[in-house]
């Protein structure tokens, strides 16, 4: 009990959202996750979602509290490893995706990438760009999925990463993009088709907005630009783990510890990693080789939208992240 009290997140009273499972109407799926059952969430009842890099400094605190205060105690999970799920909003529509988030909330994952449909997706593979096509021609919008959010983010206890193509920021305007997001309560951005010399504007105004600007270093991306990529990136630094587009692989490469390797000379921000990762072993190997967070789009995006039905593919999602959560443990 004495961890559950000392890895309670932080309490940020000035946004005084309810705690999601905590909330009438919302019928937990999975076992709340540790760091979310806690006797003084209990008490205060009210607590909103803390920032990208608040998250991966609480998993890190919980990780060294956890390894230090008793040793006998068995720690469910690996405390310090964020599970990070993507999936594309709208798919297979927008109430099936505010139900996915508050599942992949109470089932433990640490941050949630949340990614806007987009036409021409051309990071994404087969998988992604299938849902974002089928989220499209349901109408899905931008306006839209932020009106989902401001239903769902205030039952949220952990904090969404936005994942959007750069087309449809500079249709909106950056500062009107930021501002909306921010106002929503959505943490963190991630912009897989911005270079590093065009995130300028990006930057100045997410950090306006206290959005944390995520960038992405690849295997091929030359030291001395990912160096700077690295300096640059905000709440962590997101390592493709290989070329080519997103979606599930045999394998990790190994390759991946090298390259966790060089970032982390050359920076104390957290790492996490992400593409082609989809089964529970690939989890275990990514957190074995240093990784401080693992990220998992296209095999959660096809169990939710590819499924026989919503509620088939909310109950799929469920025993997946579940899964990838106890191969943390
Ligand atoms: O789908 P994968 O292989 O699990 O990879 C994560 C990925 O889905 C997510 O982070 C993402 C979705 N679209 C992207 C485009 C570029 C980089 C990353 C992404």
């Amino acid at each position: 009990m004495a961890i559950a009290l000392k890895s309670a997140c932080f309490l940020n009273f000035d946004r005084g959202h309810r705690l999601g499972f905590s909330s009438p109407g919302l019928r937990v799926r999975c076992v709340p996750s540790r760091q979310r059952v806690t006797a003084m969430a209990a008490v205060v009842g009210n607590v909103s979602t803390v920032g990208i890099s608040e998250t991966f400094e609480r998993l890190k605190k919980e990780g060294k509290v956890g390894t230090c205060v008793d040793e006998c105690v068995t720690l469910l999970f690996a405390l310090n490893v964020a599970l990070i799920p993507f999936i594309t909003a709208g798919d297979p529509d927008l109430p099936t995706t505010a139900k996915a988030l508050k599942l992949l909330d109470s089932c433990g994952s640490d941050i949630i990438e949340l990614g806007v449909p987009y036409s021409d997706p051309l990071a994404d593979g087969p998988v992604i760009q299938a849902a974002a096509t089928r989220s499209l021609a349901k109408g899905t919008t931008f306006d839209s999925v932020i009106l989902m959010l401001e239903e769902v983010v205030p039952h949220l206890s952990c904090p969404i990463a936005l994942f959007s193509y750069y087309n449809p920021i500079l249709k909106r305007g950056v500062q009107k993009f930021m501002s909306i997001i921010h106002d929503v309560g959505v943490h963190g951005l991630v912009v897989p088709d911005v270079p590093l010399e065009e995130t300028e504007i990006l930057r100045e105004e997410a950090s306006k907005h206290k959005i944390e600007l995520v960038l992405l270093t690849t295997p091929t991306t030359p030291t001395s630009r990912m160096k700077s990529i690295v300096e640059a990136s905000e709440g962590f630094v997101y390592l493709v783990s290989s070329v080519g587009v997103t979606g599930a692989r045999a394998s990790v490469s190994e390759r991946v510890q090298a390259l966790l390797n060089d970032i982390k000379q050359t920076t104390t921000k957290p790492v996490a990693v992400g593409f082609g990762i989809s089964k529970p072993e690939h989890v275990k190997q990514v957190a074995s080789w240093g990784a401080d967070g693992v990220i998992v789009g296209s095999a959660m995006v096809k169990l939710l939208g590819e499924s026989k039905s919503p509620e088939e593919g909310l109950k799929e999602l469920q025993e997946f992240t579940l899964s990838l959560k106890s191969a943390l443990a």
